[in-house]
């Protein structure tokens, strides 16, 4: 593990974005090539993540990647990370001797999104409100997809540096009168009510049968896919109401992050559902939800409010970084491996 911040990565650099159920994968030729075509896998095919990447990159192509930067859904502390949501260990020395690599960065998958904000232009983007972004004011990124992944993204001394937390588990409470005949009825993680009990797949069915339970309503649909499908044609007022109440409990947490931030540069939705509700967070509540900040209301309807629509945003935003990482404040001291 190199001890200290050396960010200058020797080319080709292979950069993967590692989720749960999906691994992509690129190459990065040199400082001004765009990516190489994407290689997308399901994780669930591959043992390890050395097969995945032997399989998907190197046995289909004649480059010999050098470095590499991954981003993975997991805390990286130490020699072996462990992937939260799928079996893959990914361990550094065991790749340059399996794979050729000499040297590996392993960053965090929501910081990868993060990144992605800078590089990516408004037209991967779908504006949700608010005035103009100031350029180099802070910002926010929100993803729910399988869990809710929050980082912030603060420009200082000419760069760009994502804040990772683990924003997604703050608290959620009721605030409305519909709410407090609701909420009673969500699960809840040790007595406590997190933004993954809500803003997630999981939570969305949380959601819907919480809200079916308060008025003793049947539940058909068992997947958030389900649910977002019927809210959307309006044919369930169950999933209807659910739907409607998850974009506002995210109207409310995104204003929240957008405080702590004051993400006059914009907050930023990523993650695969919010592409699949943009006609949701349009209806109105969510933006009145992300507004209804008092003393702060000025404010927050000066801050925009976008949904990143490129389906492969993180590999976008570890491209960037690999071609010109001194662009971006990215400690990797702890995390950085070379042969
Ligand atoms: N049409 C849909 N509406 C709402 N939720 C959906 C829809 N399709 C999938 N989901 C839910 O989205 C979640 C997956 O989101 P996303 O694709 O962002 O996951 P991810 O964690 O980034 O995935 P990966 O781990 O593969 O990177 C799952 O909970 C899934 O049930």
């Amino acid at each position: 593990m190199v001890g200290e911040d050396d960010i200058a990565l020797r080319f080709p650099v292979l950069i993967g974005d590692i989720g749960g159920t999906n691994a992509r994968f690129s190459i990065v030729l040199d400082a001004n090539s765009e990516a190489t075509e994407p290689q997308i896998v399901q994780t669930a095919n591959f043992e390890t993540i050395d097969e995945a990447i032997q399989a998907a990159v190197l046995d289909r192509s004649s480059i010999q990647p050098h470095s590499a930067v991954l981003a993975v859904a997991g805390p990286v502390d130490g020699d072996k990370i462990r992937l939260t949501n799928c079996p893959w260990v990914v361990k550094p020395r065991q790749m340059f001797a399996n794979l050729g690599l000499s040297e590996i960065v392993v960053l965090n998958d929501f910081e990868a999104q993060a990144l992605a904000v800078v590089a990516l232009g408004e037209e991967h983007m779908e504006k949700i409100g608010g005035g103009s972004p100031e350029p180099s004011a802070g910002r926010v990124v929100l993803g729910p997809g399988t869990g809710l992944g929050v980082a912030g993204l603060i420009y200082a001394l000419r760069h760009w540096i994502p804040v990772p937390g683990e924003g997604g588990h703050m608290d959620i409470g009721p605030r409305t009168p519909r709410d407090f005949e609701v909420f009673p009825h969500i699960e809840k993680l040790e007595g406590r009510i997190s933004g993954e009990q809500i803003l997630c797949g999981r939570g969305l069915v949380n959601l819907y049968r919480a809200v079916a339970k308060a008025d003793a309503r049947p539940t058909p649909f068992t997947t958030p896919a389900e649910i977002t499908a019927a809210a959307l044609a309006k044919s369930d007022p169950v999933a209807e109401e659910a739907l409607s109440l998850f974009v506002t409990c995210l109207g409310r947490t995104a204003g929240d992050l957008a405080l702590v931030f004051k993400s006059r540069g914009g907050v930023f939705l990523t993650g695969g559902i919010a592409q699949k509700i943009v006609p949701a967070l349009k209806a109105g509540n969510f933006r009145a939800a992300f507004e209804d900040k008092a003393p702060h209301r000025a404010l927050m309807r000066s801050m925009p409010v976008y949904v990143i629509t490129h389906p492969l945003a993180a590999l976008l935003g570890l491209a960037a970084y690999a071609r010109t990482p001194s662009l971006f404040g990215v400690q990797t001291a702890g995390r950085h491996w070379r042969a």
